[in-house]
């Protein structure tokens, strides 16, 4: 691993995230599933670590929490087989892809780029890089989050409608993927709303585990 891809966080490269990508989700909002991977993406200023909070954004009165196993890829990846995808793995972290929900909504509600509510300073919380030999079964870890210790979050990543390998090789289609960019690969059922001085508390299995609090 080279010192760029250790130093990832540092570099700020891009955020790709797929949204609605577990089958859990889908069924509880009654929605079918994707036919493809819907994307979307985040700057590097949405980037915090531990120690720093989540800063609910201006006017947002609905700030949501989204658990999701981020991969760190490790070289530059355009147009890669599904089969080939694991060489372009460098390792992985947990993140959060915090939402302005109500910003959302309205985007939605009015066909305009939702770019907004997922992409504002602080909404990308991540870990500690975690060294790809530490998670050997990607495609089935769980994945957990607790607000002031309920649990909110518990599924594991093999409930993905498109496997990782599958996204990653879909979006090397369209968009290269560059040593030490994060690919978010959605969020499990149970996301929902977080308010001010309250601890989310998030895992990998017993990997990795992070605490992030909500401050305004
Ligand atoms: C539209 C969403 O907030 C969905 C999302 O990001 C996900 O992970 O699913
Ligand atoms: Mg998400």
């Amino acid at each position: 691993m080279t010192e760029r891809l250790k130093q990832f966080r540092e570099i700020g490269k891009k955020v790709v995230a797929v949204c609605r990508n577990y089958k859990g989700l889908t069924a509880a909002q009654g929605i079918p599933n994707p036919k493809t991977p819907s994307l979307f993406a985040k700057p590097t200023t949405a980037y915090i670590t531990e120690g720093q909070s989540i800063r609910i954004p201006e006017g947002c009165n609905l700030l949501y929490h989204e658990v999701e196993l981020g991969v760190v890829i490790n070289q530059n990846c355009s147009n890669v087989a599904v089969s080939d995808v694991d060489d372009y793995i460098g390792g992985f972290v947990l993140a959060l892809d915090m939402t302005a929900k109500d910003f959302h909504n309205e985007a939605k509600a009015n066909s305009r780029p939702w770019f907004l509510s997922k992409g504002f300073d602080t909404s990308c919380p991540v870990s500690d890089f975690i060294k790809k030999e530490k998670v050997p079964n990607y495609q089935d870890v769980r994945l957990w989050l607790k607000v002031d210790g309920v649990i909110k979050q518990d599924d594991s990543t093999s409930d993905m409608i498109f496997s990782v390998p599958e996204v990653i090789s879909y979006i090397s289609k369209y968009i290269t993927l560059e040593e030490g960019d994060v690919v978010l690969t959605g969020t499990p059922d149970g996301q929902g709303p977080v308010t001010e001085g309250q601890i989310m508390e998030a895992g990998l299995a017993d990997i990795v585990s992070m605490k992030f609090s909500v401050a305004k």
